[in-house]
C-alpha cells in the first residue's frame, strides 16, 4: 500500500521495489546547501555543497552516508536534524515540513523524533552517567525521578548499568560515546542520526560501538542514517549511499 505525505504538496508514494508497503520517515527533496561568502575574508567565497538532492529513507532502514572529507556529509545530516536550514528545496519528517518550524519547534522534533550521535560525546563531565543521558528527558519536563529512572533503563541498553554514578569525565571514550547513544535513544525517539559516531574511537572499541548502534537499530525500530568513513561498517548498514561532487549515489555491492 502506498504512502501519501501531505503538507502543500501532498503527493502518493510508491512501494520500495519487491515490497508492499513504502513507509517514508525521512524525505529531503531538491535539496541545495550553500555557504555564503564571507565579505572581505580570503579564501571564504560562496560554496555550494550540494543542488537538487534527493533522498527517500523509509521506516526501518539503515542508511549509511559515505564520502570524502569535505563532501558535506555533516551538512546534510544537520539538515536532516532541522539544525540547519537549507538554501533550497526541503526536508520531511513524515508529514511535517522542517523548513517551516519555529526555533522553537525545532527543538522540540529533535528532542521527539530524532536521537543525535556526535562523533564527540558532547557529554557533561561533572555529571554522572545517569544524569547525562537523563537530560533530554528532564528538558521536556519529565520529573527528575522518573528521568533517572528511565535513564537507568537506557544504561543497561548499552551495557553500563553500572557506570550509572560514575561522572562522565571519568568514563573511557568508547564508554562515553555508549553513554551518548543512550542520550540519544532515552527519548525513544522513531529516528536515529549520528555522525561518524565511531571516528574517535580505536578499531576495537569503534567495532563495540557500531554493533550497538545496530543491535539497538534493530531491538527498536528505528530508521537510521549514519555518516561513517568506516567502509566496512557503512557495508553492514542496509544501504550506502556516497555523497560526491553534490550528488548523493547508491553504491551497490
Ligand atoms: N557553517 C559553515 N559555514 C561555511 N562553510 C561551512 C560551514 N559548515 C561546513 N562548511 C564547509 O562545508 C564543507 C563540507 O563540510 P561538512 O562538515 O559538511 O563535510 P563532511 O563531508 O562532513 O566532512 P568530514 O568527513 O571531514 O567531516 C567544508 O568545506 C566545510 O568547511
Amino acid at each position: 500500500m502506498a504512502e501519501r505525505i501531505g503538507g502543500d504538496s501532498e503527493r502518493t508514494l510508491e512501494p520500495l521495489p519487491g515490497t508492499t508497503q513504502a513507509t517514508v520517515v525521512l524525505r529531503a527533496e531538491g535539496l541545495t546547501k550553500t555557504y555564503a561568502a564571507v565579505p572581505g575574508a580570503a579564501g571564504r567565497g560562496e560554496l555550494e555543497l550540494f543542488r537538487s538532492l534527493d533522498l527517500v529513507v523509509h521506516a526501518g532502514e539503515m542508511v549509511a552516508i559515505v564520502g570524502e572529507s569535505g563532501a558535506g556529509k555533516s551538512s546534510l545530516l544537520h539538515l536532516l536534524a532541522a539544525l540547519d536550514r537549507p538554501t533550497a528545496g526541503e526536508v520531511w519528517c513524515g508529514t511535517s515540513r522542517l523548513s517551516t518550524f519555529s526555533a522553537g519547534q525545532a527543538a522540540d522534533f529533535r528532542n521527539r523524533d530524532v536521537g543525535y550521535v556526535w562523533q564527540f560525546h558532547y557529554l557533561l563531565p561533572e555529571f554522572t552517567a545517569l544524569e547525562n543521558v537523563a537530560m533530554p528527558l528532564l528538558a521536556r519536563g519529565m520529573g527528575r525521578s522518573s528521568a533517572l529512572e528511565r535513564a537507568r533503563v537506557w544504561l543497561g541498553e548499552v551495557g553500563l548499568a553500572e557506570r550509572a554514578e560514575h561522572r562522565s569525565g571519568e568514563l573511557s571514550g568508547g564508554e562515553q560515546q555508549r553513554v551518548s547513544l543512550a542520550r540519544a535513544l532515552v527519548t525513544e525517539p522513531k529516528i536515529l542520526l549520528a555522525d561518524e559516531p565511531t571516528g574517535d574511537l580505536d578499531g576495537k572499541t569503534a567495532e563495540t560501538v557500531f554493533g550497538l548502534i545496530q543491535g539497538l537499530h534493530v531491538a527498536h525500530g528505528l530508521t537510521s542514517v549514519i555518516v561513517t568513513h568506516s567502509l566496512e561498517f557503512a557495508g553492514r548498514c542496509g544501504r550506502m549511499l556516497r555523497l560526491k561532487e553534490g550528488r548523493l549515489e547508491e553504491v551497490l555491492e
